[in-house]
């Protein structure tokens, strides 16, 4: 079956889903609202192996959240990524104060956790700040991602070190049956574009009210920079059929 054929039958009848599926193969951004009752936050989103330092400088000015990188639950067991979570809960055993801080049942107002894992530099930038060194960072974690996914044996201390400027995301190991954040969002959507699941993630700020940017303003600049806009429900709706699709 050709890769076009695949593509065929995964049409879903709702345009803005194949949109944003074109857009993330041709490593173009797209923009993802949670939902009302989550964090009701707008992420710019872009696949990790396309990111330019361009791309890197469009999110920090432009959107001005965290920029993240979002990795598959199976590449990250394989990578070994902890939940930052559990580090600092295994760390507290011996430092109380750190025992005080970590992350508890009932801390998040919109979730059960949070998706953090650690933060890294690739081993090959100096700080690790610049645009042009975290497009390298981000980009080495989605080459790395594939690699690992391709049943190469991978070993992520060789290439990356942390802490570092590169927030890595944990998704969920049952993805949206599990959680439904920008984090497992963005992975289901690069899962049914048959690309890398690693997904840069970075939340749309306003400027002006000191809050997140509503989602109709966030609608508003995807119109004007030609964005495709998804909601969660959206995602969620598509991966289900695509995961009972026959493709
Ligand atoms: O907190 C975040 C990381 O900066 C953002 O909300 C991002 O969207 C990923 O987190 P989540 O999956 O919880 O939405
Ligand atoms: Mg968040
Ligand atoms: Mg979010």
């Amino acid at each position: 079956m050709s890769e076009n054929t695949v593509y065929e039958c995964l049409k879903y009848s709702n345009e803005n889903i194949n949109r944003a599926l074109e857009a993330l193969r041709a490593g173009k951004m797209i923009q993802i609202y949670d939902s009302d009752s989550r964090e009701g936050e707008t992420d710019l989103v872009i696949p990790a192996k396309a990111v330019t330092y361009t791309d890197v400088k469009w999110m920090r000015k432009d959107a001005g959240g965290l920029i993240c990188v979002a990795v598959d639950p199976v590449a990250s067991k394989q990578l070994k990524l902890p939940f930052m979570a559990d580090l600092v809960r295994e760390a507290s055993k011996t430092s109380a104060s750190l025992g005080e801080v970590v992350e508890k049942e009932g801390d998040l107002k919109y979730d059960a956790h949070s998706s953090f894992s650690i933060w890294v530099n690739h081993r090959d930038t100096r700080t690790g700040i610049p645009d042009i060194e975290r497009a390298l960072t981000i980009r080495k974690i989605g080459e790395i991602t594939e690699e690992s996914l391709s049943g190469n044996g991978v070993h992520f201390g060789n290439e990356f070190r942390t802490p570092g400027h590169v927030a890595l995301l944990r998704a969920a190991e049952g993805l949206l049956d599990e959680r439904m954040g920008q984090t497992e969002l963005s992975i289901a959507l690069a899962r049914m574009a048959g690309i890398t699941p690693a997904m840069v993630v970075c939340e749309m700020l306003d400027d002006d009210s000191g809050k997140a940017l509503s989602k109709e303003k966030s609608k508003d600049y995807g119109e004007e920079h030609g964005l495709v806009f998804l909601e969660g429900k959206e995602i969620v709706e598509a991966y289900t059929l695509w995961t009972g699709s026959e493709c």
